[in-house]
């Protein structure tokens, strides 16, 4: 990419430059972190959340980094060439994607945010494409995948700029038909997505989480709400009406959104749901008047909401509703969510694995737990450091309102004192129900499965598929509750048969 092709696409962004180079010039690449900077790239310092890259110019200069675009010109080395923009993120976002040659047209792009439900409804999406023989890349917490093949392992739910355009960039050199993806709160706020275009955008619900980022709950949803401008001309907007309304979502043409939920008014209705640990069956009225029968082996009236999404959105991307109930059938759901330790059921209870980590989250699960079980509701969770405190003591009263057991742990505290977090979620417990405060995460699960009697359900959530437990100093130790479970389980059958 020349200098003058990037002086052409910043154009309505540039306070001031000073260019000391030919404008025909080749830029190499385009880097954000000194660390990779190479001969002729340019470096685009971002004003970050821990770092101000303004501080690693010079660092960049020396490895050879020839143009710099900015936020502020006061560390530019004398002879170098600068752009200053009012916002580096954006035009990391603009020169990323142009300098991929990616257009969003290349591909029917779909993006689904809020607050719970994005990877399980991505995966599912993803798995329906899939079956139906299309080409589809995946990108979300858990996995990124160009068709069945993983590419690399996710650093965040939404990639960062550079990331993003190598992804579509590579979807693009395999001829991929369908991009979906999730959309974090964060990365809709630090322009990680703001040049990409979508053909749907769907929302499963936005409920209180990441207040330690966002600073009001109002802010947090404004900006989840903010993406629809991100809509294609002919774009759809789907929306769970059980937690959000048409209204809130300013400028989209009320013929552009289809509603789905349990509500009677919703475009896509979801009705009989019967359910066990197993399975799931349930009906969804449709638009055109029909009645569907969908049968699923991932479970919960939150799967419902999700399965229907995915409904919708792959219907729209051109599958029959045939062909997605036979896809529904066959997805054996995201690994930590709502995730059946099978070895549990040889002691004649279950054990779940979830990655339920906010208060709605959370609510879901133990409804689901209460529904599908005769027994008892056993919890084992924790809260995670460095994230919104006050959702700590909201969380500890839903374990208490749905639970016979609640088992207080250590989630993953990262810099936060770990009894501190316990003390905060035990301000929401109910004192006159059942609770143990055990702060080792293994003795805490084998505690509740040697509490678990036929019939019970023991629900281990917070952490769901993390494979490592962040503590201070970024300590990371290998710790996944699933492996953890199994082998617990395993350890008492053992001493059961002796
Ligand atoms: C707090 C946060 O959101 N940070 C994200 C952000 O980093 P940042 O740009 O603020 O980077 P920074 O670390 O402050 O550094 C600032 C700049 O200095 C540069 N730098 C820094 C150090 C150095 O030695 N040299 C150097 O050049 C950095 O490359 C960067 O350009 O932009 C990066 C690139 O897009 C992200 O990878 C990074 O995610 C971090 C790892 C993170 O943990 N983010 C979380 C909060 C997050 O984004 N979570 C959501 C999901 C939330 C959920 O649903 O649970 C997500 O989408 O992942
Ligand atoms: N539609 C839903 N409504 C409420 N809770 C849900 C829903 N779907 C899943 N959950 C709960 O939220 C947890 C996270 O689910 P999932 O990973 O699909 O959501 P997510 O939005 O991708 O979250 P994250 O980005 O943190 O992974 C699940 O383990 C379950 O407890």
């Amino acid at each position: 990419m020349t200098i003058s092709k990037i002086l052409g696409l910043l154009k309505n962004e540039i306070i001031k430059s000073s260019i000391n180079l030919p404008e025909n010039f080749e830029i190499t690449s385009i880097k954000d972190n000194c660390e990779n900077v190479e001969k002729n790239d340019v470096f685009v310092a971002i004003k970050g959340e821990i770092f101000d890259g303004h501080d690693f110019i010079q660092t960049s200069y020396k490895r050879g980094a020839v143009l710099f675009i900015v936020e502020s010109d006061k560390n530019i080395p004398e002879k170098a060439s600068y752009i200053k923009v009012k916002n580096t993120r954006k035009a990391l976002s603009e020169i990323a994607f142009n300098f991929s040659n990616i257009n969003s047209d290349n591909f029917k792009i779909f993006g689904v945010t809020g607050t719970n439900g994005k990877s399980t409804t991505v995966s599912l999406i993803h798995h329906l494409l899939r079956e139906s023989k299309k080409t589809s890349t995946l990108i979300g917490t858990v996995e990124i995948k160009i068709n069945d093949e993983v590419i690399d392992e996710p650093y965040n739910t939404t990639p960062g700029s550079l990331k993003l355009a190598s992804i579509l960039k590579e979807s693009k050199e395999k001829n991929v038909e369908f991009i979906n993806m999730e959309v974090s709160s964060h990365s809709i706020e630090q322009k990680r997505v703001e040049n990409i275009k979508f053909d749907i955008i769907a929302y499963t619900n936005i409920t209180r989480d990441h207040l330690d980022y966002h600073s009001t709950f109002e802010e947090y949803k404004n900006v989840k709400l903010s993406l629809v401008k991100n809509l294609k001309k002919d774009g759809k907007v789907i929306l769970n009406i059980d937690n959000l309304k048409k209204e809130e979502l300013k400028n989209v043409d009320k013929d552009k959104i289809i509603t789905y939920g349990f509500s009677e008014d919703a475009d896509y209705v979801i009705k009989d749901v019967s359910k066990s640990i197993y399975q799931m069956n349930f009906k969804i009225k449709t638009p055109e008047g029909s009645e569907l029968s969908i049968y699923s082996s991932i479970v919960g009236d939150f799967n419902a909401s999700n399965i229907t999404l995915a409904l919708i959105s792959t219907k729209l991307m051109g599958l029959s509703y045939e062909e997605i109930k036979h896809g529904i059938i066959t997805f054996s759901g995201v690994p930590g969510r709502f995730q059946l330790v099978p070895n549990s059921k040889n002691l004649g209870f279950s054990v779940v694995i979830d990655f339920a980590h906010t208060p709605d989250a959370l609510e879901q699960v133990l409804k689901t737990a209460k529904d599908i079980t005769t027994g008892r509701v056993i919890i084992v969770f924790g809260a995670g450091g460095h994230a919104d405190v006050g959702k700590r003591k909201i969380m500890g009263a839903v374990a208490s309102k749905y639970s016979d057991i609640t088992i207080l742990t250590t989630d993953d505290p990262k810099d936060d004192d770990p009894e501190k977090i316990i003390e905060d979620v035990k301000k929401g417990i109910d004192v006159n129900k059942n609770f143990i405060v055990i702060p080792n995460r293994k003795t805490a699960i084998n505690a509740a499965i040697n509490f678990a009697n036929r019939e019970d359900i023991v629900i281990i959530a917070g952490r769901g598929h993390e494979l490592f437990q962040l503590f201070a100093k970024g300590k990371k130790v290998r710790f996944n509750d699933f492996e953890v479970a199994h082998e617990i389980i395993e350890n008492l059958r053992r001493s059961m048969k002796k």
